[in-house]
């Protein structure tokens, strides 16, 4: 169909997950950043958010809200979503941690005092989130069902974004870490990850101050 286009700020946050998605599925999508209070109202005016929020993905003549049913929907139509439902029970739980321990990461720019967030980050990555992927991937070279699924690429975007925050926390992680290694050499992911592509860098004063402005919160 007709092109992809993503609505949302100028940085990682609630969208970045579904960048990876994109990017892995192979789609193009162009991306209309938000910096202006005066562009969010006009989004509020036409009525093109239906919760008033935003990610909003533009698709198949849909205006997509809400980063759960808009990954839901890019995970089914691009075979991202594993082959039966007891496969898709396991995508969904690995999915739901590894949004819980992003959304620990995203929130970060947003609160004044990091330092003791970060170190329960790391705890709980180190005690709650990450044994569950190492102990997945003692054997299998993928999560669930011996293929890719988007757990992999949640799993692989929440590693990176951990070890740019905590240096070496995957050094007692191994399968995790030669994951990351498999990973990458996907065509499609070392694309992304290399220069000129729609991947976002870590969030900046620039993105928080245009978020809060765009909020005004
Ligand atoms: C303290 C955290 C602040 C984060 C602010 C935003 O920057 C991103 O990093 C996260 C959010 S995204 C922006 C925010 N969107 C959401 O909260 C969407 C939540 C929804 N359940 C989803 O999953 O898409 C927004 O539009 N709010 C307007 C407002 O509700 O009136």
């Amino acid at each position: 169909g007709e092109k992809v286009v993503l609505t949302y700020f100028n940085g990682r946050g609630r969208m970045e997950s579904i960048r990876w998605l994109l990017a892995v599925a192979g789609v193009e999508f162009e991306e209309v950043l938000l910096t202006t209070r005066e562009q969010y109202e006009k989004l509020l005016t036409d009525g093109d958010l239906m919760f008033q929020q935003v990610p909003l993905v533009e698709i198949d003549s849909m205006k997509l809200v809400q980063t759960k049913a808009i990954m839901n929907y890019i995970a089914e139509k691009y075979n991202l979503n594993g082959k039966d439902l007891k496969n898709r029970a396991m995508i969904n739980m690995y999915t739901e941690g590894l949004m819980d321990l992003m959304e620990m990461i995203m929130v970060l720019p947003f609160i004044p005092d990091p330092k003791p967030k970060v170190d329960n980050i790391q705890t709980k990555a180190k005690e709650r989130f990450l044994p569950v992927f190492e102990k997945a991937l003692c054997g299998p070279i993928y999560l669930v069902g011996g293929e890719l699924s988007r757990a992999d690429v949640h799993l692989l975007e929440c590693s990176l974004m951990l070890e740019e925050k905590l240096p070496g926390i995957l050094s007692e992680f191994p399968n995790i870490k030669s994951f990351q290694g498999r990973m990458t050499q996907n065509l499609a992911i070392k694309k992304f990850l290399g220069p000129g592509s729609k991947r976002k860098p870590q969030p900046d004063d620039v993105y928080v101050k245009q978020v809060k402005e765009v909020l005004q919160f």
